[in-house]
């Protein structure tokens, strides 16, 4: 019927045009255009938005944006405790559908219209290359390819390879230890410690480097990430209302992302450099290698062209370091220091863990990953802090590739959709007292088994869910484990005791604080433990 009108009124204003003589003539047609345009614009909104998810009010142009009052996951978590389990958000001329129940989440995220990510100016910037920022064919066969090459890697749960990931991170868990036992007591700011021993894990696997924290190297590159997380926070507020471009902050921050992106690309680019001068396909040392391999195999066997969609490799090898290392990196340091944080306000827990630690490891080694099955306690405290201080707590955003429909509601195509996990894992329906730090939440009725409920998503869950869940795990046990088998964690004395407020970024962390580490009668880290690593990380990978 529209469709009939419009075609009507076009043939009556060609007529209309063509008699020019009468300028009253023009006026209506100019007025019935801009008629029909308002009516199919209404009849559009209309249509998508008559049975959009519930949500709250917002202004025109800034949408909800002015009305947020605390940090965003909070808000949010508020909003789904009014609206329901999915509702429906407008920031600025973004709309945005917010899943706040693990049912709601898995339903969408195991469905392919939900896996993309959204079409933004950091989007644009990053070009399609990576995992984290690519859709469709590409990020799928990426996916694949870094599944397996971790696999290789020993990032499985069991069987074969699995001791040389273990390797890798006790060389880590060691010197951190090590250089902890040196301070003696004194206050540290335990963070930067784990700064460089995480970022040193997932560069050992990535690229066979590791770093002192106090390589200018290091710094220099932890920093330019630090601020690129920081500009992209402020880049995004444009994503929402896209006026705000033409301020000169935007443009500033815009063309720092670019330059830092360029110097870190130069930077991962050496690494790259070094790795094809050594390059030995009888040797893959790492993920940078495997693939070298695979581009050598893909011009071996003329598929170069279909590699990476026909992008440039040396860039998705950039880019695929750089999605690994701010993946990988601040989501572990981040619950470290909260597994710290409880540690420091549950005394009576964290001697609860180190008893269970000295009857089933012992006071003459260190905890190792074949401990972890009888370390129900050490396993649900960690899981606990997982739960209690969810590190991503709005998980990574995905959008929709086309318009479909999530519990009898339309969510059109190109909407932004938020996995609220912070909600999920404080809901007082699923979780008694959720505000309470209990890890025995975890644990069997009998206390010796660890039993994770479906409704605790720290790592996401469906095709984009966590890439690096295992190494996570084993990461998070490790450290965690040692730091606690070795040390008796306490405050600095007048110290105030860090509160549960967190920093809200990309994840949410918590306010700086020190900690004293005094030594548990293991003075020397253990030898054996050390021997073994060593002998671990000497022994050549195979290539595949
Ligand atoms: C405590 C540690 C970690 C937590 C809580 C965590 C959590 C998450 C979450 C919530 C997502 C988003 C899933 C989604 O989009 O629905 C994610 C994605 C991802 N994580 Fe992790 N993560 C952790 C550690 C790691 C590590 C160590 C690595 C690397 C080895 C890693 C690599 C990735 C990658 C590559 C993605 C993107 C997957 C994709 O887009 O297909 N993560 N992670």
């Amino acid at each position: 019927m529209i469709v009939w009108s419009l075609g009507r009124l076009a043939t009556w204003m060609l007529h209309l045009i063509v008699d020019t003589s009468c300028s009253e003539s023009l006026w209506t047609t100019l007025f019935f255009i801009f008629v029909a345009w308002i009516a199919s614009y209404l009849w559009r909104w209309w249509r998508t938005s008559r049975n959009l998810p519930p949500g709250p009010l917002g202004y025109p142009i800034l949408g909800y944006l002015p009305r947020i009052k605390r940090d965003f996951h909070e808000e949010l978590t508020a909003l789904s405790r009014q609206y329901g389990s999915v509702f429906s958000v407008k920031l600025g001329s973004e709309l945005i559908v917010v899943l706040s129940d693990h049912k709601m989440i898995r339903e969408a995220f195991r469905r392919e219209e939900f896996a993309c990510r959204p079409d933004n100016d950091f989007m644009k910037l990053l070009d399609g290359y990576g995992i984290i920022n690519t859709e469709g064919k590409m990020w799928k066969e990426q996916r694949r390819f870094l599944h397996e090459r971790l696999r290789h890697f020993g990032m499985k749960h069991m069987g074969d390879g699995r001791e040389k990931m273990e390797a890798r991170i006790m060389n880590e868990v060691l010197e951190l230890v090590g250089d902890l036992a040196t301070k003696k007591s004194d206050p540290v700011d335990l963070g930067s410690y784990l700064s460089s021993s995480v970022s040193n894990v997932i560069c050992s696997l990535l690229m066979s480097v590791r770093f002192r924290p106090d390589d200018p190297k290091f710094i220099r590159f932890t920093s330019l990430i630090d601020d690129g997380f920081k500009l992209f926070t402020v880049t995004a507020a444009a994503g929402f209302i896209p006026i705000l471009k033409l301020l000169p902050g935007f443009n500033y921050a815009f063309n720092k992302i670019q330059q830092n992106l360029k110097e870190i690309s130069g930077f991962y680019q050496s690494i790259v450099d070094e790795h094809k001068k050594s390059f030995d396909p009888n040797n893959i040392r790492d993920i940078i290698d495997g693939y070298i391999l695979e581009i050598q195999n893909a011009k071996e066997e003329g598929r170069s062209e279909k590699l990476f969609n026909g992008k440039n490799g040396d860039r998705q090898m950039q880019q695929i370091i750089g999605d690994m290392f701010s993946a990988g990196t601040e989501t572990v340091k981040t619950t470290l220091q909260w597994a710290t944080v409880f540690a420091l306000r549950e005394p009576h827990m964290q001697a609860r863990v180190q008893e269970e630690l000295d009857s089933v490891v012992g006071r003459g080694r260190m905890p190792s990953l074949d401990d972890l099955p009888n370390l129900p306690y050490t396993e649900a405290f960690m899981l606990e802090v997982m739960r209690r201080a969810t590190a991503v707590p709005l998980g990574t955003t995905h959008s929709t590739s086309r318009t479909t429909t999530l519990n009898g509601y339309t969510i059109p195509k190109g909407t932004q959709v938020i996995p609220l996990i912070h909600a999920v894992h404080m809901s007082p329906s699923l979780w008694k007292d959720p505000e309470v730090f209990n890890p025995e939440r975890f644990l069997s009725a009998d206390g010796t088994k660890v039993v994770k409920p479906e409704y605790f998503i720290p790592f996401g869950v469906g095709r984009r869910v966590c890439l690096g869940d295992v190494l996570a795990k084993a990461e998070l046990f490790l450290f965690f484990s040692t730091i606690l088998h070795t040390f008796k964690l306490t405050l600095p004395q007048g110290a105030t005791m860090p509160d549960l407020r967190g920093q809200a970024g990309v994840t949410v962390s918590p306010q700086s604080f020190q900690v004293c580490a005094e030594g548990r009668d293991i003075e020397k880290v253990d030898e054996s433990t050390r021997e073994t690593t060593e002998i671990l990380l000497s022994c050549p990978a195979s290539a595949q």
